[in-house]
């Protein structure tokens, strides 16, 4: 499958070019060629271990770059710590986390070039309009744990959306998510995507991989193949881990998420 076209690397929120990602030596991808513009969501699917969240987290320092490149705003990662918003899978979280859902929102205030951390009030206002986004304006004194795993998850966007960053990556956003919450997650997703926030997210949902993002990179075999959606998916062979959900969609046997 072609390459699409690139913008010119400087404009673009993400930039991988012949990355291999790994742990310590091993790489668990190579070659790399991906672009992620302002405004664009884009999904990865791939089968349980492909590497989905080794990628993502490449780009944030938890997974090591061992040959190419990874550019976040046009500035070598690892000196963009700041510039991209990332999401973790919530079910690796300490769900006994002694703060609030508020404390953690506010966390995405925190800049480490800032000094002691201030907090300012702007940064209070600007964290609880996020968690008012995402619907939980009235559990902002619940404890983190107390939260059920969708309600977690949408604080954890509200995190990521009050640290106003022109990239967010979001590692499987909707994993067992009740139907609430993967609404609201999609629609502050398409509305960050609209004022010209890039995202990038790994999901094993199809559906949502369709509904939401225009390009797909594919990740099999060490390997990323990126393309329109609908065509990665169409070339989504069975054996990729998707056997029944792939046959499902390619029926237009899936609901359809338009909240
Ligand atoms: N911290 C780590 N150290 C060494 N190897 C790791 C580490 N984390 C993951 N791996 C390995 O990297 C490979 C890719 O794992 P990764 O978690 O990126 O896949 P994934 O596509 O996100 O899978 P899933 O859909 O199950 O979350 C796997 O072989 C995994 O065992």
């Amino acid at each position: 499958m072609a390459e699409p076209t690139s913008p010119p690397v400087a404009d673009a929120a993400l930039h991988l070019a012949q990355a291999s990602v790994g742990y310590r030596r091993r790489a668990v991808l190579t070659d790399v060629n991906l672009t992620v513009e302002p405004g664009q969501i884009v999904a990865l699917v791939g089968a349980n271990g492909a590497g989905k969240s080794t990628l993502i987290k490449a780009v944030v320092g938890l997974a090591d770059v061992l040959a190419g490149a990874i550019t976040v705003a046009g500035r070598p990662a690892r000196q963009a710590r700041g510039a991209a918003a990332y999401v973790p899978q919530v079910d690796t979280l300490d769900a006994d986390f002694p703060v609030t859902a508020a404390g953690v929102v506010l966390m995405g205030r925190y800049r480490p070039t800032r000094w002691l951390r201030q907090i300012r009030a702007t940064d209070r206002a600007i964290a609880t309009d996020a968690l008012k986004r995402v619907g939980l304006a009235d559990r902002a004194l619940t404890r983190f744990g107390l939260l059920s795993g969708g309600q977690r998850q949408r604080v954890l966007l509200a995190r990521a959306i009050a640290a106003q960053t022109r990239l967010m990556l979001m590692d499987e956003p909707f994993n067992g998510l009740d139907v609430t919450s993967q609404d609201v997650i999609v629609t502050q997703l398409r509305d960050l995507a609209a004022a010209g926030t890039a995202v990038l997210l790994s999901t094993h949902d199809l559906r949502l991989a369709r509904d939401l993002a225009d390009t797909a990179c594919l990740i099999h075999g060490g390997r990323v193949v990126t393309g329109p959606t609908k065509q990665i998916l169409a070339e989504l062979p069975g054996t990729y881990g998707y056997g029944s959900q792939a046959a499902d969609l390619h029926a237009g046997a899936a609901r359809t998420v338009t909240p």
